[in-house]
């Protein structure tokens, strides 16, 4: 961490303490201007982020923070296809998915743009031919159902996607299947057809245990149910281990391929999508494409004050490092982004979960908050309570379209954003014990017990969160909104110098889950187990766990 970058931390956390007394009610009282001077607007799409605590000085001290740490060259070797992720000496090139045919977009010398159009094609074929009727199964019928079994980055994009664009899904009915406990597969089989299923393998390695054993087990329903030879017509496969896909016996012109500079987790623009494709046309994914390229050629240009990510990413780092907080919450006023916050928890807390600089040194601030969330107006009856009046302030990220899909029920919509504002409204007002007091009196509540109800009635207030608003939640929109959370944790990354696209965290529990497999299966603990799983082991074995 460079004397620079040490100086403006100090100086936003010195910035922080002289500015703790002022709420942000007075922040808007002192400033009649603050929701324009603290918005920014890419067309449609707005980010307000005036109900945070942010003042001009702290705002210019983290562009300041920005710069120091090199977003901009940092950003522009991304893009420009650096192998940026040095702990698997790999380029980070999500953003070549998006770009048109003719671009040009070099990895190693090597312009990668005539193999990511030719895969877009081949899927976009397939797909139709899925929708059209004509790529059927081994008996000649159509295709009803469509199943992806994939996890992690292989799920949650095209299930995220698939659910958020619903209104647009004209298609087979889509299938998710992620966990290797059988409830996942059995309960989705269990309704279909095999004649009329379509099986999707999706893994970047084609070696994750959970997706085999799924894509195995599917298989022997298949094959149980058509015989073996209808396996080729019923299955296919996304992967960039063209050679693993092939052993396990899909056909060539069924598999759809992606390359190592693609992150899991960043991967619902490449052949991970073919489930979206299916479901809404290659047309519309194309303009799921779009928005993204927008969004990237957004993040490119514009100037770090009217960058919309770049914002994004420093309400973050102001949240979390300045302010302490350890968590935030994404709370989309959009049904159809039911899945959003999971899709977040896997880009944000993947990538940004690291407690070492890309030097291999310890961080010196902390790095990615936990990300959680739930669609509103659930959440208000859930867990806004603690939100609200609990004892650590949670930053809430809303999102919210002018416009639903639903014909007829255009004042639900009229309530949703009526529920939307009013809650970051009074997140950021607060409640005085005067006023919950006064409030009991004016409704007749005697003094002695007005006094007593009042304290409960106490809203803090000043609690921050920041909104993203648009018109309609297309294609388009939805393309833009993924690309620019993308580009907020690269720069949230950037600031904290740690490299956003390994994920070694989660290779512990994977390697232990392969050794422990043979002593659930022979209900003998190795001697190398701790006490406690071993005694777990031990209890389950006796209660009746299968053996191999
Ligand atoms: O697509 P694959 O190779 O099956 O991996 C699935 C997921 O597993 C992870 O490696 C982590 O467990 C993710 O990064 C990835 O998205």
């Amino acid at each position: 961490m460079s004397a620079d970058i040490d100086r403006i931390f100090n100086a936003l956390t010195d910035s922080h303490a002289q500015e703790k007394g002022a709420t942000l009610a007075s922040l808007f009282a002192a400033d009649p201007d603050r929701f324009s001077r603290l918005s920014l607007r890419l067309d449609d799409l707005l980010l307000d982020y005036s109900k945070t605590s942010l003042t001009d000085t702290t705002r210019a001290l983290l562009f300041d923070l920005a710069r120091a740490a090199g977003v901009e060259a940092k950003r522009d070797a991304m893009l420009a296809g650096a192998r940026i992720n040095i702990t698997e000496d790999r380029a980070v090139l999500h953003t070549a998915l998006r770009r048109r045919a003719g671009e040009v977009v070099l990895v190693d010398g090597q312009d990668v743009m005539p193999e990511v159009v030719g895969v877009l094609g081949a899927m976009g074929v397939f797909a139709e031919g899925v929708r059209a009727g004509t790529v059927t199964g081994e008996g000649g019928e159509r295709f009803t159902d469509v199943v992806n079994i994939g996890i992690g980055g292989s799920d949650l994009g095209p299930a995220m996607a698939t659910l958020a664009l619903a209104p647009y899904h004209d298609g087979p009915r889509l299938h998710f299947v992620s966990n290797v406990d059988g409830a996942h597969l059995y309960d989705t089989l269990k309704s279909l057809d095999p004649k009329t299923t379509l099986f999707i393998v999706a893994s970047k390695t084609f070696t994750t245990q959970e997706t085999m054993a799924n894509a195995r087990s599917a298989r022997a329903w298949l094959a149980g149910a058509l015989g073996e030879a209808a396996v080729g017509s019923h299955f296919a496969a996304v992967s960039t281990a063209l050679d693993k896909v092939s052993a396990f016996g899909i056909a060539p012109d069924r598999v759809f391929g992606f390359w190592d500079w693609v992150g899991g987790r960043y991967s619902i623009w490449s052949a991970v999508g073919l489930p979206l494709m299916i479901a809404i046309g290659a047309e519309a994914f194309r303009a799921f494409l779009d928005g993204a390229a927008d969004l990237d050629a957004h993040f490119a240009a514009a100037p770090l004050e009217e960058n919309l990510p770049v914002l994004l990413a420093l309400t973050g780092i102001w949240h979390r490092d300045i302010c302490g907080y350890a968590t935030r919450a994404v709370i989309p006023y959009d049904q159809h982004l039911a899945r959003l916050p999971a899709y977040l928890q896997q880009l944000d807390m993947e990538s940004n979960g690291k407690r070492v600089t890309r030097e291999g040194k310890p961080v010196a601030h902390d790095t990615g908050p936990v990300v959680w969330g739930e669609p509103g107006t659930n959440g208000q009856h859930a867990f806004f309570q603690l939100i609200h009046q609990g004892t650590s302030p949670v930053p809430v990220e809303f999102l919210v379209a002018a416009r639903g899909h639903e014909p007829g029920l255009e004042r639900h919509h009229t309530m949703l954003m009526a529920n939307c504002l009013a809650q970051s409204e009074a997140l950021m007002r607060g409640r005085t014990l005067e006023e919950a007091r006064g409030q009991l009196l004016a409704k007749g509540v005697a003094p002695e017990e007005a006094e007593r109800l009042a304290p409960h009635r106490v809203f803090p207030g000043s609690r921050p969160s920041v909104t993203l608003a648009y018109s309609i939640l297309d294609p388009y929109a939805l393309g833009r909104i993924i690309a620019l959370y993308e580009h907020r944790v690269f720069v949230e990354g950037a600031i904290w110098d740690i490299n956003s696209f390994d994920q070694w965290g989660v290779e512990l529990g994977k390697e232990l889950a392969d050794t422990l497999l043979p002593a659930v299966e022979s209900g003998v603990a190795p001697p190398s187990l701790s006490g406690s799983s071993a005694g777990l082991l031990q209890h389950l074995s006796a209660l009746g766990a299968p053996a191999a």
